[in-house]
């Protein structure tokens, strides 16, 4: 889904947006042009109060209007549009260990109104992936050192310049990249990856970064340091292994807003939803809390749907991907109890959204 306010959201109103549409790249320039049509094309004083509205649909108080973002930022059914206009994501995830977090992932995005949704993954993961649905477009382009194992240097460099040129003929279409689902830790693999980053933040392309993902930027955290069009979402685990390597400090229950405030800063213009039994987000400037609806369903996998869900920048993107997830959990909940499985809330994301934001 892609989001109204979410990129302009970054911006202090559409004019300085206008001047950020000049210089990027044709991509971008899609992409705002999607997000300033979605505005209805308003003036800047039309556009700043409707901001204004729009910002203090977030609330004043930490607690987010989750479902007043939502219904605010869910784009209409335009008969007008085209395939891939209501959004074109990829997931760059799934190795030979994992397949079911990216399928998780890809498949959420789409459940919640993307119109296409890509999985770059290494050659033993494609055909188990391309197995779970035909609604995926699924890449069989990344190596795991095993597949290489006995190749030089010289041999190692050509396939991963092969493996960036693969991704990089898809580059410009995507509205967002979501890094780290299955991704596993291997690392050539990962290496790879950091290259695919780099480029995506050269075409200005959303990063969603999660699961593995975030093992590789915690520890090169130059990767999307500075990049407001990262966010990430790690899980308890992950988010105390972020604060220790970016902050040098623990995670305790004290301060937990101010804490997560400082690492966003401190990284650099990045949002971070920080999962948990509240989902917390912040981009450094303002936090915001997420609460309402969930399942008492620790089931692995519910991660993975955030982060195909989350898949725009901003803050408001990621108040709306939890609200979501949580809604869909409990619907999911209600009809399964304790043998609710992640495949059981992904079937609910549809009933989710048309609960809080109705279709038509
Ligand atoms: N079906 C699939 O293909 C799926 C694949 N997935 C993929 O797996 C990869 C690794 O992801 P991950 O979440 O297992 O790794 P990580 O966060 O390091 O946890 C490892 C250990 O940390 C702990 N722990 C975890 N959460 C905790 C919590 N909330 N609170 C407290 N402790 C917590 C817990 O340790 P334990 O308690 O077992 O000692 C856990 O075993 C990643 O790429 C991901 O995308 C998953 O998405 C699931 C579905
Ligand atoms: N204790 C909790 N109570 C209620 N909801 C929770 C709780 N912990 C997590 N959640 C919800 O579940 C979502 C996923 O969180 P989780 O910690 O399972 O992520 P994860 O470990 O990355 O999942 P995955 O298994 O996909 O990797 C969160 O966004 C949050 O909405
Ligand atoms: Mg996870």
């Amino acid at each position: 889904m892609l989001i109204k306010y979410g990129v302009i959201s970054g911006f202090n109103s559409l004019g300085s947006a206008k001047d950020y549409i000049v210089a990027s790249s044709a991509a971008v320039l899609r992409r705002q042009q999607f997000l300033i049509r979605s505005l209805g094309g308003y003036t800047d004083q039309t556009n700043q109060r409707r901001m204004q509205e729009v910002k203090s649909m977030s609330g004043t108080a930490l607690e987010a209007d989750s479902e007043s973002i939502l219904r605010a930022i869910s784009p209409i059914l335009d008969p007008n549009r085209h395939k891939g206009q209501a959004g074109k994501i990829a997931v760059i995830g799934g190795c030979r260990e994992y397949t079911g977090a990216p399928y998780f992932a890809a498949i959420s995005a789409l459940k919640i109104g993307a119109d296409l949704s890509h999985v770059f993954c290494t050659k033993d993961a494609a055909p188990v992936i391309k197995g779970y649905s035909p609604e995926l477009i699924v890449h069989p382009i990344l190596e795991e050192s095993y597949s290489i194992s006995g190749l030089g240097d010289e041999e190692r460099r050509r396939i991963s310049s092969k493996i960036l040129a693969e991704v990089d003929k898809w580059m410009e279409r995507f509205d967002c990249l979501v890094v780290g689902p299955g991704l596993g830790r291997d690392p050539y693999l990962l290496e790879c990856v950091s290259e695919i980053m780099n480029h995506a933040r050269r075409s200005n392309v959303p990063i969603v970064i999660d699961g593995d993902g975030l093992f590789l930027v915690t520890n090169n955290i130059e990767l999307i340091s500075g990049y407001p069009l990262a966010v990430l979402t790690p899980n308890v685990n992950e988010y105390k292994r972020l604060v220790q390597k970016v902050l040098s400090c623990e995670v305790t229950d004290r301060d937990a807003f101010q804490l997560l405030q400082a690492l966003a800063k401190r990284i650099g213009g990045v949002t971070i939803l920080q999962k948990g039994k509240s989902d917390l987000i912040s981009d450094g400037d303002i936090v915001k809390s997420v609460s309402i609806y969930g399942s008492p369903r620790r089931c692995g996998g519910q991660g993975d749907i955030l982060s195909g869900s989350a898949m725009n920048p901003a803050v408001l993107g990621c108040i709306a991907a939890s609200a979501l997830l949580r809604k869909a959990a409990s619907l999911a909940f209600e009809n399964k109890k304790r043998s609710t499985l992640t495949s059981d809330i992904i079937e609910c994301l549809g009933r989710s959204l048309e609960d809080i934001s109705p279709a038509c």
